[in-house]
C-alpha cells in the first residue's frame, strides 16, 4: 500500500496548480461529500438563490406583467441561448432555450427530416444511435412514424458506412450516458452531410465538459439539457441549435405562438419568426430560465479548453487511483482509455453495483448507478478537485474490500 501516500501527495500537488480550482467557491458544496454526480444534476451556484428571490419578489411580486418587457422576460430564451453558444462553439443567434431535451429532440429531428425533403424526396430513413439515452430513441421512433420514415438503430461508429441517399436525418449522442464514450462528432457529421442528410446531436453529456465546435464542424441541429455540466438546476430548460444556414427553411413541428413573426398580432395564420426564435413554442418557464441565466455567469472568463484539460486529468487520475485502491478484478472500466473517445465520466462495471453505490453514498461519495451493473462517476471540472478524486477511489476500495 506504499502508493497511497504517494497518490495523496500527487492529488495535493495537482490541486495546488489547478487554475480552475478557485471556481469551487462559487458553488454550494460541502467538504464532507465528494460530489461526482454533476453529469446528472449539477451543483448549485451560490448566486442563484438571491437571483431567484429577486425574480420572485421584485420582478414577479412588484413589477408583475411589466416584467415581460422591463425585466427582459420575453427575450430570455434567445438571450440565454447566446450565453450558451460560446460554450458549445456556436456563433450568436443560433440557440434558443426552452422546453425539455425530449421536446427539443422532437423539434430537431422532425425539423431535420423536413429540411432533407423527407420521403417525398426519396429520403425515408432516420438513423438513431443504437446505444442512445432512451428518450431520444423513443422520440425518434415516433418522429419516424409521423414523417413516414423507417428508423434504423445504428452504432455511432457504423454511421459513416450506413448513411446513404435514403437517409433523411441521423440522431446521435455526443457522449454516451452510460459508458462515457465520446463519439466522433466531426467525422460523423461530415459523413452524414456528404450523404445529403442532416446530423442532429444530443449534447447533454458534453456541453460544459468539453469543446463541441458546433459551427466549426458543420453540425446541422443540436439539443442539450442545462442541468448537468451547465448547472442550471433541476428541470432547467433545454436548448435547440439550428445552424444559421438552415434557419430560413427550418419548419418546426411545434409552431407555437412564441415562434410567430408577430406573436401579439394574434393572427389566425402562422408565420414563423426569423432566426433561432423559430424554435420557441409557448410561454417560457421564467423561474427556471432565469435561474439558469444566473448559473451561467460562473462561465464568464472560463475557457472550455481548460475545462477539457482538467476533465481528462481528473478522469485519468481517478482511473489510476481506482487501479491502486480497488482489489483486482472487482471493477472493470467501460469508459475508453483513449482521450479522444472519453467524455467527463468514468463508468465501472461492478457486481452488485446498486448496493455498492448505496454504500458509497452513505460514506459521502456520490455517483450514480445505471442498470444493469454500472457505477457511474461524473467529473465537473468547475468544482471537483483531485484530492476528492483520490478520496472517492479510496472509499470505493474500502467498500469493495469488505
Ligand atoms: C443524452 C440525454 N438526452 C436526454 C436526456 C433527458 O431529457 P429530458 O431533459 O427531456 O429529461 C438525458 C438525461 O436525462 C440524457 O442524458
Ligand atoms: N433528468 C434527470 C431527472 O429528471 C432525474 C434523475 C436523473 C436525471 C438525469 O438527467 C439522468 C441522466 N440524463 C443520465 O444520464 O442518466
Amino acid at each position: 500500500m506504499s502508493e497511497v501516500p504517494n497518490l495523496e501527495e500527487r492529488a495535493a500537488a495537482l490541486d495546488a496548480v489547478d487554475e480552475l480550482g478557485k471556481l469551487r467557491e462559487q458553488f454550494v458544496l460541502d467538504d464532507g461529500t465528494v460530489y461526482l454526480d454533476g453529469n446528472s444534476l449539477g451543483a448549485l451556484p451560490s448566486s442563484v438563490p438571491g437571483r431567484v428571490a429577486d425574480v420572485v419578489e421584485r420582478e414577479w411580486g412588484r413589477l408583475r406583467i411589466r416584467s415581460w418587457t422591463e425585466s427582459g422576460w420575453w427575450t430570455a430564451p434567445e438571450r440565454i441561448g447566446d450565453r450558451i453558444a460560446p460554450i458549445v462553439g456556436a456563433a450568436a443567434g443560433q440557440i434558443v432555450v426552452g422546453d425539455s431535451t425530449s421536446v427539443n429532440v422532437f423539434k430537431a429531428l422532425v425539423g431535420a427530416v423536413r429540411l432533407s425533403g423527407g420521403p417525398d424526396a426519396g429520403r425515408d430513413e432516420i438513423l438513431v444511435d443504437s446505444s442512445t439515452f432512451p428518450t431520444d430513441g423513443y422520440i425518434a421512433e415516433s418522429a419516424a412514424r409521423m414523417t413516414g420514415c423507417t428508423l434504423r438503430p445504428t452504432a455511432p461508429a457504423d454511421i459513416p458506412g450506413a448513411v446513404g441517399p435514403r437517409t433523411a436525418a441521423v440522431l446521435v449522442n455526443h457522449v454516451d450516458y452510460r459508458t462515457g464514450r465520446l463519439h466522433d462528432l466531426p467525422g460523423i457529421t461530415a459523413a452524414v452531410r456528404a450523404a445529403g442528410a442532416l446530423a442532429v446531436w444530443d449534447l447533454c453529456h458534453s456541453a460544459g465538459a468539453l469543446p463541441v465546435g458546433l459551427d466549426e464542424h458543420g453540425v446541422d441541429l443540436a439539443v442539450g439539457c442545462t442541468y448537468k455540466f451547465l448547472n442550471g438546476g433541476p428541470g432547467s430548460p433545454a436548448y435547440l441549435y439550428v445552424a444559421e444556414r438552415h434557419q430560413a427553411v427550418f419548419d418546426s413541428p411545434l409552431p407555437g405562438w412564441n415562434s410567430h413573426a408577430e406573436p401579439f398580432g394574434m393572427r389566425p395564420g402562422y408565420a414563423p419568426a426569423d432566426g433561432a426564435l423559430r424554435g420557441r413554442v409557448g410561454t417560457p418557464d421564467i423561474l427556471s430560465m432565469l435561474a439558469l441565466e444566473e448559473s451561467l455567469k460562473v462561465w464568464d472568463g472560463v475557457s472550455v479548453a481548460a475545462v477539457r484539460e482538467k476533465s481528462l486529468a481528473l478522469t485519468d487520475f481517478f482511473l489510476e487511483c481506482v487501479a491502486a485502491h480497488v482489489p483486482a478484478g472487482r471493477v472493470a472500466s467501460v469508459t475508453p482509455e483513449v482521450h479522444a473517445e472519453r467524455g467527463s465520466q468514468v463508468a465501472l462495471r461492478c457486481d452488485g453495483a446498486a448496493a455498492v453505490m448505496d454504500e458509497l453514498i452513505a460514506r459521502g461519495v456520490v455517483g450514480d448507478f445505471r442498470a444493469p451493473d454500472v457505477l457511474r462517476f461524473g467529473f465537473t471540472p468547475l468544482y471537483v478537485g483531485f484530492a476528492e478524486v483520490e478520496r472517492a477511489a479510496r472509499v470505493l476500495g474500502e467498500v469493495l474490500a469488505r
